[in-house]
């Protein structure tokens, strides 16, 4: 077995589960109820944050039962680290937005510094309006703004690095069914 493949493995092997699999499909199953509330009516564009994204926009979008306008993009500032960087826009989103409701979905909210550069692009680029929907929102006072918060959040999660449902640790394990805290960290 490869170097990596054993230490991926036993990365798992050691990680603390936090949530598991039921309780993050029950997370999604009442945040897609949330958003429904909210958006049935309003012609929603979605923006799936690639890569983290992927896995919460994947799950929510079929409990969605009325028109949403799915795309993605990509911006990314961790990389294959667990502490962040500067935001680096791997594609920006081509759609146009003028006066339309904008729905970012992302697997964590930690910093923040990723959904605000966002949504800010988003308002310069005509959005009328800019929503947010988390699966994770990470508890800590490290917060890009003060009192952060998405507009939609599946679960609170304490203050370790974390993968799993779509968040990876050095580029594995986005795949783990469930929240999985890193030993250590
Ligand atoms: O709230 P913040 O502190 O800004 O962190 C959250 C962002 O970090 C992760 O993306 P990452 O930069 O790892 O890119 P990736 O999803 O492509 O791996 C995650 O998917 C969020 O987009
Ligand atoms: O805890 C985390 N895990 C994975 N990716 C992340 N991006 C920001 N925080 C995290």
């Amino acid at each position: 077995m490869s170097d990596t493949v054993t230490e991926m493995n036993q990365v798992m092997a050691e990680a603390d589960c936090l949530v598991n699999e039921q309780q993050v499909h029950s997370a999604i199953e009442t945040m897609a109820g949330e958003i429904t509330e909210r958006l049935h009516d309003r012609n929603p564009l979605l923006f799936c944050v690639m890569n983290g994204g992927l896995i919460l926009t994947g799950q929510l979008l079929p409990q969605l039962k009325f028109p949403v306008q799915a795309e993605y993009l990509h911006a990314t500032r961790y990389r294959q680290e667990t502490t962040g960087g500067i935001l680096e826009w791997k594609l920006r989103p081509e759609v146009d937005m003028k006066d339309r409701t904008v729905l970012i979905v992302d697997d964590i909210l930690d910093e923040g510094t990723t959904l605000c550069a966002i949504a800010d692009y988003c308002l310069t680029h005509g959005a009328r309006e800019v929503l947010t929907a988390v699966l994770v929102d990470k508890q800590h006072e490290r917060k890009a703004r003060p009192d952060l918060k998405a507009d939609f959040t599946g679960l609170e999660v304490e203050d370790r690095f974390l993968f799993g449902y779509g968040m990876d640790y050095k580029g594995y394990w986005r795949n783990a069914p469930g929240i999985y805290a890193v030993k250590g960290l």
